[in-house]
């Protein structure tokens, strides 16, 4: 609970001609209705609670988190002194200034975690003191750190192409409403933004980068970001065991493409204008990212799946059906479910230790997340260790586990990557800043077993429970195929000189013209290796996010939205 703090400014307003109390703290603006008896509502609180942060709709008494105001403007001389007949009138005879109304726009919340710019508008009985409350309410938004300047790059064919439409139309009028200046970017290629932030974007001038798109295009800016903050830091990128430097500018995701589900996983839900408003309010939610790499050698990045088998199969076919839109993943799925697929290998993994919380617990990451702010300590205060004694870390580390096996689909989960199609997500459990990623394991069985393990994405049941799936919360894991004929031949393959999908493998015993391997889904994007080492790099990234906001009881009894 936030401590009440000290009243900057205290009046009498109106509020649509009515008579209201209204007062400005650092953290909180309230207007609370005059009137000679209390009003009684069943449902809503009677009294104003200054501490509570949120905005209470209830008929009495409305609060709004200063760090939520988006903008005040002072309303021109017709509206202000049209308000107000009475206090008009006076003004006007003794000649004072007739500017008296200002404008409040503010974050209101409504159903699913969605944001909405609500407006409140004052009137005063003077000008001067009108003056007064736009000054005391700009002090304290400059006071917050928020974005001023954003560089914004808009892919035209994410999702269903209307990338560019959704960033004029909802997001570009909020960031002029809040001050917020922006360099916009529509790519003209795939990597055209990832290239632009490595060698050419001018970095220092911006508070954030903002991505308009799908996974693919947020793939894109981290990985032009990142790359940036080890080259300019002599972090040698290729290195597995280097830790990364973290990068210092802000992402923000305006969602626009087929799946979104960084957005709805930090968000809670795929709306571009909840997205806007978070980042022009300046949220700030870290992240983990994964590196990729095989022998020695740098792959990609991964923030949320990486699935080989069941996802990576689903991605490589719906790659070719790109023009159908977001729905080709449903097809893709369907198909790739029909086909069942399970492919042979070695999972060999470092389980996190001593860490709270586990992958089939009910602890949710959600805004604020103690799990994510314990681990996190946790980890940066081993790595301190590590400095210090290489040795001591090591041994503390504990011991690399091996599984051996088919499997149908081998997926690791850096995030619960929930989306509008699994709204629990991937493994539900999993956090967004935790310095691990659930490892799931999905063995060989049957059409009907995955079938039920799939559903259980869609529904509440616990898709960990049943005798052919494990978890395991990890910091670092390697996967190797089963060499099909020979080593050498899996190194021509990675290199792409075979067709993989076109191979026949002997050992395959459920059919004769079964792949051997399968493709790493990698957020979204296709990895043509197989082998490969992740490991967990804790808190590398920020978002211009908060993670997902638990519902209280005020939302959900003064919610006007919600009722
Ligand atoms: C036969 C019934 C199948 C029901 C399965 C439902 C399970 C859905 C789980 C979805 C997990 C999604 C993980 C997110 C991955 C995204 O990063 C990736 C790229 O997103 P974008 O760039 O926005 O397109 N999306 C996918 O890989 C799609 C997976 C869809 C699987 C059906
Ligand atoms: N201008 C462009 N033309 C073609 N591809 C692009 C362009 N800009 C980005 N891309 C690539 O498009 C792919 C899909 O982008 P993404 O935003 O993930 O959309 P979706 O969610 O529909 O898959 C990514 O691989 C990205 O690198
Ligand atoms: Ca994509």
């Amino acid at each position: 609970m936030e401590r009440p703090s000290r009243l900057l400014l205290v009046s009498e307003l109106r509020v649509r001609n009515s008579a209201y109390d209204v007062s400005l703290s650092r953290s909180l603006l309230t207007w609370k209705r005059r009137t000679s008896s209390p009003v009684y509502h069943p449902f809503r609180p009677r009294f104003c609670v200054p501490s509570f942060p949120r905005r209470q709709a209830s008929g009495v008494c409305h609060s709004v988190s200063v760090s939520e105001i988006i903008s005040v403007r002072e309303e021109e001389e017709e509206n202000g002194c049209k308000d107000d007949g009475s206090w008009k009138k006076i003004n006007e005879r003794e000649g004072k200034d007739c500017r008296q109304a200002f404008t409040v726009l503010y974050v209101e919340r409504c159903q699913q975690h969605r944001w909405r710019c609500a407006e409140v508008s004052f009137t005063c009985p003077e000008g001067a003191l009108c003056q007064r409350w736009v000054t005391s309410i700009r002090e304290q938004l400059a006071a917050i750190s928020t974005p001023k300047q954003l560089l914004v790059y808009i892919n035209p064919y994410s999702g269903k192409k209307h990338g560019k439409h959704i960033y004029e139309q909802k997001v570009a009028p909020l960031f002029a409403l809040a001050g917020v200046t922006t360099h916009v970017i529509v790519t003209e290629h795939a990597n055209y933004a990832r290239d632009h932030l490595r060698t050419e974007a001018e970095l220092k001038k911006f508070d954030g980068v903002v991505c308009v798109g799908g996974d693919g295009m947020f793939s894109e800016i981290i990985h032009g970001l990142i790359w940036r903050s080890q080259i300019y830091g002599g972090v040698d990128p290729n290195c597995a065991d280097e830790s990364l430097l973290p990068s210092s500018l802000r992402i923000g995701i305006i969602p626009a493409g087929s799946t979104d589900c960084i957005c709805f996983a930090t968000v809670g839900s795929n709306d571009p204008v909840t997205s806007a408003l978070h980042i022009i309010v300046g949220d700030s939610q870290p992240m983990d990212v994964c590196s990729v790499h095989h022998n020695n050698t740098f792959l990609r990045y991964s923030v949320s799946l990486l699935g080989y088998g069941f996802y990576g199969d689903v991605l490589t076919d719906s790659e070719r059906k790109r023009w159908m839109g977001p729905a080709r993943y449903d097809l893709s799925g369907v198909k790739m479910f029909l086909t069942h697929h399970y492919y042979e290998g070695t999972v060999s993994y470092l389980p996190a230790r001593g860490i709270m919380g586990n992958p089939r617990d009910a602890n949710r990451c959600r805004s604020g997340c103690v799990v994510c702010q314990h681990n996190g300590r946790l980890i940066s205060e081993k790595a301190e260790r590590y400095q210090m004694d290489e040795e001591t870390d090591r041994e503390s580390e504990g011991e690399w586990k091996t599984i051996r096996g088919k499997f149908l689909a081998i997926n690791a989960a850096s995030m619960s990557c929930a989306c509008p199609r699994s709204p629990k997500g991937l493994s539900p459990a999993a956090h967004l800043a935790d310095g691990t990623t659930d490892l799931i394991l999905v063995r060989k069985c049957s059409r009907f077993d995955f079938l039920r393990h799939l559903l259980r994405h869609t529904s509440k049941d616990d898709q960990f429970d049943l005798n052919f799936v494990e978890v395991h919360r990890v910091r670092r894991f390697c996967f190797t195929p089963r060499p099909c004929q020979s080593d050498s031949d899996l190194d021509l393959r990675e290199n792409g000189k075979h067709q993989i999908f076109g191979q026949i493998c002997r050992n395959h015993p459920a059919c004769g013209c079964a792949p051997a391997y399968s493709s790493w889904n990698c957020d979204g994007e296709i990895l043509t290796h197989k082998a490969i080492d992740v490991r967990v790099h804790s808190n590398l990234i920020k978002l211009f996010a908060r993670g997902i906001e638990e519902p209280t009881v005020f939302d959900d009894l003064t919610n006007p939205c919600a009722i």
